[in-house]
């Protein structure tokens, strides 16, 4: 009987599971989604219990689709990164997590930077204190929920929380725990200074690991409550931007993925911690033990494109239900008819505040150019525009830091979209890769997971037993696009300075 693998994602939008064999080869997929609370403006939560349903859901769905439990050897967790899950001492959860895409801890990063110093941050953390990343979090609960924050006895990062339901331990890995700005991430190990700094008790944290690590088993009660056999190792895994480039083979120096998930991320290996002084871009551990990695992240990517659907999409959402079709084929269909830089509208996609390359949780979306020939195909060609510029302005700050890409390759859901795929290829005006699995973070999840349970020695061994049928087609530029698009990217980078103190005044107003 072969053995198989699962890789389990907790995404933002929702559970993606896969079940993968001995070859790499994907033989069962099924996701679930879950909703996001928006409590006030720039707020986001998640219920963990939701993240755990549909966990156990998604598990089912694999096993009812023929998947013999029994054949499940190991089990790799991913997700997404940076929310904080408070847990009692009971292991009761406090309150609903607070997400990555949240913007509330404005104060408490200028409180962190005040206390640690810009330059002392980068040499404790490696990062600068940034809203969305962890420790902010747990201040911002100190400071607002002072009931709450007594009874705090665990801080976990989302896919830590579920290891932790399936297997009663408290784990965590080098890649994720990156995020939380507690980590030394020169020397893979918590910061005692920081947290001595910030007075953070150790013992709230996990241990960490590093990614192809076993770190539990699946316990009696975890396999009463998935479904699958008690004892099955299960691996620290990683945050979904290192396990999606380990699912695409992102391992080596000169490689890079472009993600469009709810966030959008261009991710690059690097064999030393070397970190953006000036903090533009993370430096966080890779998942493949001994290496590192920057990252770029702009905050709503696929999450532009969502809001979109969702708030202005009514009709192609109707029609897709009569058709069967997806409504974002419907919308990509639209953008399809209009010409590169959409007749002069230009989108800035910082609807959840920005990252990269602006630090600024109070920037908005911003739509500049809008005239009376605009039809809603412009404004989704703009929005996937906008999108690329701002993946491309992480692009740039790699190639002033020196980084030479020469393997690019896209991944999530964004990625779909054979417009949007030429758009990246045409606005960075390089040749981009498309790969066979879109769930890049499940699957490289479950080769974490195949790592840890023996089928092959090491991380890169299995990227090379896996990845190499991967590749499905290369998205070659347009010259005229790409010599348009470098035009249209001078008036996108131009858009912001004049406008972020307006967004500083907007949100002293709202
Ligand atoms: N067919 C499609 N065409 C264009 N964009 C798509 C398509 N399908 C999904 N998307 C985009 O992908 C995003 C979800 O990507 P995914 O990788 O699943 O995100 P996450 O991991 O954050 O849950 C959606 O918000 C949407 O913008
Ligand atoms: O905050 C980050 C990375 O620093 C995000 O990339 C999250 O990890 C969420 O990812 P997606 O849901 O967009 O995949």
């Amino acid at each position: 009987m072969q053995s198989l693998f699962l890789g389990i994602d907790i995404g933002t939008t929702g559970v993606k599971a896969l079940v993968m064999d001995e070859q790499g080869r994907v033989v069962a997929q099924a996701t679930r989604e879950y909703p996001l609370h928006v409590p006030r403006p720039g707020w986001a939560e998640q219920n963990p219990e939701d993240w755990y349903k549909a966990a156990c859901g998604a598990i089912a769905t694999i096993i009812s689709k023929g998947i013999s439990p029994g054949q499940i050897q190991g089990i790799g967790l991913t997700g997404q990164m940076h929310g904080s899950v408070f847990l009692d001492a009971q292991g009761k959860v406090i309150r609903e997590a607070i997400l990555w895409c949240d913007q509330r801890t404005a104060d408490e990063c200028r409180q962190i930077t005040d206390l640690v110093g810009e330059s002392k941050l980068i040499e404790l953390v490696s990062n600068p204190a940034l809203a969305g990343f962890t420790a902010p979090k747990i201040l911002w609960l100190r400071n607002h929920e002072p009931e709450n924050y007594k009874r705090v006895a665990k801080v976990l990062l989302p896919k830590d929380y579920i290891s932790w339901r399936m297997t009663g331990v408290f784990a965590t890995d080098v890649s994720d725990a990156s995020g939380m700005l507690l980590l030394d991430v020169v020397n893979r190990k918590w910061s005692s200074e920081m947290l001595a700094a910030l007075e953070i008790p150790a013992a709230w944290l996990a241990e960490v690991f590093e990614s192809p690590d076993v770190v539990g088993r699946v316990s009696a009660r975890g396999a009463a409550e998935t479904g699958l056999p008690e004892g099955i190792p299960v691996v620290a895994g990683a945050g979904d931007n290192a396990a999606g480039a380990v699912g695409n083979g992102i391992i080596s120096p000169g490689m890079a993925t472009a993600s469009l998930g709810t966030s959008g991320v261009v991710f690059t290996p690097s064999q030393t911690p070397a970190v953006d002084r000036a903090g533009r871009l993370h430096t966080f551990c890779h998942a493949v033990p001994g290496q590192w990695h920057l990252m770029g992240v702009t905050m709503a990517a696929g999450g532009s494109l969502r809001w979109y659907r969702d708030t202005f999409a009514g009709e192609e959402r109707a029609v897709a239900q009569l058709t069967g079709r997806d409504p974002y084929e419907l919308m990509s269909d639209e953008a399809a008819l209009i010409e590169p830089g959409a007749d002069g509208l230009i989108f800035l996609p910082y609807l959840s505040g920005e990252r990269t390359p602006h630090a600024d949780p109070l920037a908005r979306g911003v739509f500049v150019g809008m005239n009376l020939k605009h039809t809603k195909g412009h404004f989704v060609r703009s929005i996937m525009e906008g999108v690329a510029f701002s993946l491309k302005d992480t692009l740039e700050i790699m190639s002033g830091l020196g980084i030479a890409l020469n393997d690019l390759r896209i991944t999530g859901g964004g990625g779909r979209s054979a417009v949007w795929r030429q758009i990246l290829a045409d606005v960075f005006n390089m040749p981009l890769q498309v790969m066979e699995n879109s769930d890049g973070p499940a699957y490289g999840a479950a080769i974490l997971g195949a790592v840890g349970a023996g089928c092959w020695q090491s991380v890169t061994e299995a990227v090379a037993a896996t990845c190499s049928r991967q590749q499905l087609q290369e998205v070659v530029p347009i010259p005229q696009n790409a010599a348009r698009y470098q035009k249209i990217y001078q008036i996108y980078i131009d858009t912001y300075p004049p406008l972020q103190p307006l967004f500083k005044r907007l949100s002293e107003v709202n």
